[in-house]
């Protein structure tokens, strides 16, 4: 599965540009303030409707312009997908997939499955859990179709839940919603637990390889004590959570814990280290997808010679190229990848000013 063509319209600094793409990797470069990222998150933005960048979605809308507008063909063997995206300064989005109207913004997602890897894509290792299931539920998503739904409807009850923990409803109309939240949490559950330790098996072989003689641990934790059954402990908990006004267990919990020995890895491990293992979480997902589902992810790589030396920038350009992806990578220079690489990139971009050159 690959893009073969992009059309970019008033996109951050980039008027219009449009690109044919090559189906495996496309090199992107630029001095600073170019426009590489741009192209990155316009490709991130047709996919999931949202930047990697800014929450605020507004403030990719090209400066004096009143919306963006986004247009690829998607290629899947012999079938061609044309997708296209339009938001307006009003915050109104417009998708359409093959000319027909999309509502759901998860219906993009899945049509486009993305993997971004930023110099930022370190807060997956440093900041709190949030990030971290959403990383185990990009795969729980598209590897499992009741995960969207057991998800939506945890989600609504907790939200529900809280609502009536904040008017102080006592604990016996609560519970009829806990059995409810106990039903779908357990769902969720079951589906992170199983994509992990099927994530785990694929991230073994890439972690020796990028990180040889590092007993790197990825543990699965499930939002609460372990040995307790869940409509327990919130019945157990119902005083705690009346008092702080919300839920505090639970799916919504979850996280994905990273351990060298007894260390977490952000204490344990270099920069570099730290961005590998990012890169390996990235590529064993991608493959994870292949082998599950059959279907190949797109790898959106920022500024890819950062922190690593040319070793391991040889190393991580093989295993993108491993996964059979179509890749797009930044650098300033282009010699930074050019010079890692065995075989030529299918595909060359110079990006100046928001104006987009093909060199070959
Ligand atoms: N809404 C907008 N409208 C116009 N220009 C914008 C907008 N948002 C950002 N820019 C500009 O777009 C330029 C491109 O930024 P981008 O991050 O894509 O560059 P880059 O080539 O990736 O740079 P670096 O190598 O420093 O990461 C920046 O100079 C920025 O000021």
């Amino acid at each position: 599965m690959s893009l073969s063509r992009l059309h970019i319209d008033s996109f951050r600094n980039i008027a219009t540009a449009q690109l044919q793409l090559g189906d495996g990797l496309n090199l992107i470069y630029g001095q600073n303030g170019s426009g590489k990222t741009s192209i990155l998150e316009a490709i991130f933005f047709l996919g999931m409707g949202r930047s990697f960048r800014s929450h605020l979605s507004q403030r990719v809308i090209q400066n004096d312009q009143d919306k963006l507008t986004l247009f690829a063909h998607l290629e899947q063997g012999e079938q061609e997908t044309k997708i296209g995206l339009r938001r307006y300064r009003s915050g109104e989005t417009e998708v359409k997939i093959n000319g027909d109207k999309v509502k759901r913004l998860s219906t993009l997602a899945e049509t486009l499955p993305i993997q971004v890897i930023t110099p930022e894509s370190f807060s997956l290792l440093f900041e709190g859990p949030k990030s971290r299931r959403q990383f185990i539920d990009w795969g729980a998503f598209h590897t499992d179709k009741g995960f969207y739904t057991a998800w939506a409807n945890v989600r609504r009850i907790l939200k529900h839940r809280n609502q009536m923990l904040k008017s102080e409803i006592p604990y016996q109309q609560i519970q009829f919603w806990d059995k409810e939240l106990v039903r779908y949490a357990e769902i969720v559950t079951e589906i992170r637990k199983r994509y992990v330790g099927s994530l785990n098996e694929r991230l073994k072989g890439i972690i020796e390889e990028f990180l040889p003689q590092v007993d790197v641990k990825v543990s699965f934790t499930r939002g609460w004590d372990s040995k307790t059954d869940y409509q327990t402990l919130l019945q157990a908990q119902y005083p705690r959570d009346l008092a702080a006004g919300h839920t505090a267990s639970g799916p919504h919990k979850a996280d994905l814990r990273l351990r060298v020995g007894t260390l977490p890895v952000q204490d344990a491990l270099s920069r570099g280290q730290l961005k590998l293992l990012v890169c390996a979480l990235r590529i064993a997902q991608g493959k994870l997808l292949k082998q599950q589902i059959d279907k190949n992810s797109i790898y959106l790589v920022d500024d890819l010679p950062s922190e690593l030396d040319a070793r391991h920038r040889q190393l991580l350009l093989q295993q993108l190229s491993d996964t059979g992806a179509q890749v797009f990578v930044t650098a300033i220079e282009p010699a930074a990848i050019m010079d890692s690489l065995n075989t030529p990139p299918v595909k060359v971009f110079h990006v100046e000013q928001g104006r987009v050159t093909v060199i070959e």
